[in-house]
């Protein structure tokens, strides 16, 4: 399997190379060339198969060339060995419909460590008979880079800068990355949003007074490895729910639009799914896309759902290439456009492509909250804010109520404990996990958000 650019110029890379570069260098995002199918027998074949079986047969076409199958049963043992439960991501009824997919399982408690475990794996298997030393730049509105600190921490050849918002991201997601004391792990609040970190961060990537100092690479949802891993939870939900023979829909919480690309890459390799229904705050960019075609930035407002608010999704431009036919210097062009006026119009004719599939909904706090007490009143079961927007949006989506829909739950709620209290009344505890995170010393610093501040920071600190 090779891996082109969204922006059609720079080279294609395999696997290991696509997984080591991170972002391609035309600006672009990498691809699979072709997107690989599983007929309706061998995803049959899923049922009952344990999540590591379901990983190898759903990984195994994009890392062909890179790992061999006792390689990546080695690599997937590892890192789903570290979830707190045997399924690794189990699925819980609520009502006759509605299921929720627990992601939260991992080191971190959310659904970022399904990926971010198995790339620290592959950056450790892929380092080792090179003379590379890595240098990871990162942004995170609070889970990426809990799950990306977690996973590379004390691990030889990394570095990791985590930028964050500072005063953005709740007290037990800044914890979780800035009591890791490891000298290889270098955490920056950076004044500013989440949007303006991830701006920082592609631009560090085309910055060539960097790129010539420092091997950089990416353990955000840029990274095309890290969406490889998610598909793998769409495959193993929807057959536990009769697929192939049943079709199901996914309400997905959206910020990057990582997690519901992968359920869009799910259906292109041959999973029957209804609807990805794109679950949305007031930060509604891509509700106002995918419905109107506006596709174009406001201002971020903050909201109990801090790991969505986000403007400028990054995968977004994954399904506009396909969208576009693939035709990658066109959509060059229009990224171009956007970068420069923070807005674009999607063509009606591309916007048809995304129809059939793609649903969305704009979820305020109110409904947030109202989904979350439902949940809580009518199963017991205490959930996260940005899992409550996914809930909403699958409970007001339309869907046939003998379609199953399954709603990714992305967080433990006990990362965001003063949001779920507020709403239910319910302080969620701690999870063992958790335990002495308020104890352990914090280590940061604050940069103002430009690049030139975090370049010089990152050179002067990486080997
Ligand atoms: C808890 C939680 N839910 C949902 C999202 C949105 O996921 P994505 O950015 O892949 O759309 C994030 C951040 O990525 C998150 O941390
Ligand atoms: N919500 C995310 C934002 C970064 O998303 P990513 O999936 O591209 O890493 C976070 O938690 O940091």
């Amino acid at each position: 399997m090779d891996y082109i650019s969204t922006r059609g110029s720079a080279p294609a890379l395999g696997f290991e190379d696509v997984t080591l570069a991170g972002l391609a260098s035309d600006g672009g995002l990498y691809v699979p060339r072709v997107w690989p199918m599983l007929s309706a027998d061998e995803i049959a074949g899923l049922a009952g198969a344990s999540y590591v079986e379901t990983a190898i047969t759903v990984m195994r076409p994009f890392v062909v060339g890179a790992l061999d199958d006792a390689a990546l049963r080695d690599l997937c043992t590892q890192a789903y060995g570290r979830f707190n439960h045997d399924a690794v991501t189990p699925l819980v009824q609520l009502d006759s419909q509605n299921w929720l997919l627990e992601l939260f399982h991992g080191p971190t408690l959310a659904f970022k460590d399904v990926a971010l475990q198995l790339l620290g794996l592959l950056f450790e298997r892929f380092l080792t008979n090179r003379d590379t030393h890595l240098t990871v730049v990162g942004a995170t509105s609070g889970d990426t880079g809990s799950a990306a600190i977690d996973a590379l921490a004390g691990r030889a050849k990394v570095d990791v800068f985590m930028l964050h918002p500072a005063g953005r991201v709740s007290d037990v997601q800044r914890r979780q990355m800035t009591t890791v004391l490891s000298p290889n792990i270098y955490n920056i609040a950076v004044e500013g949003s989440f949007d303006h970190a991830q701006a920082i961060v592609k631009a560090m990537f085309a910055d060539p007074e960097t790129t010539s100092r420092v091997t950089m690479s990416a353990v955000n949802s840029i990274n095309w490895a890290r969406l490889m891993a998610q598909v793998v939870y769409y495959f193993y939900a929807a057959v536990r729910l009769g697929a192939p023979d049943r079709k199901v829909a996914f309400a997905v919480p959206t910020g990057n639009f990582g997690d519901v690309f992968a359920g869009y890459v799910a259906s292109r390799m041959g999973l029957p799914i209804e609807r990805l229904i794109v679950a949305t705050n007031v930060n509604d960019i891509l509700h106002r896309a995918l419905s109107t075609g506006d596709y174009s930035c406001g201002l971020v407002t903050p909201t109990a759902t801090p790991s969505m608010d986000i403007q400028v999704s990054s995968n977004f431009e994954r399904l506009l290439f396909d969208l576009s036919g693939r035709d990658g210097l066109a959509l060059a062009g229009m990224m171009r456009g956007f970068e420069q006026s923070k807005a674009m119009t999607i063509p009606e004719n591309m916007l048809n492509g995304a129809r059939g599939l793609f649903a969305s909904a704009r979820i305020d706090g109110d409904d947030m909250a109202s989904a979350m007490r439902w949940a809580h009143d009518r199963a017991g079961q205490l959930l996260d804010p940005h899992t409550s927007v996914g809930l909403a949006a699958a409970r007001k989506a339309g869907i046939a109520s003998d379609v199953p829909i399954v709603t990714l739950a992305t967080a433990h709620p006990a990362k965001f404990r003063d949001a779920v209290e507020r709403a239910t009344g319910f302080r969620p505890a701690m999870p063992a996990r958790l335990g002495g995170l308020f104890d352990r010393e914090e280590r940061f610093d604050t940069l103002p958000a430009t690049l030139e501040a975090v370049r010089a920071y990152v050179l002067e600190r990486s080997k």
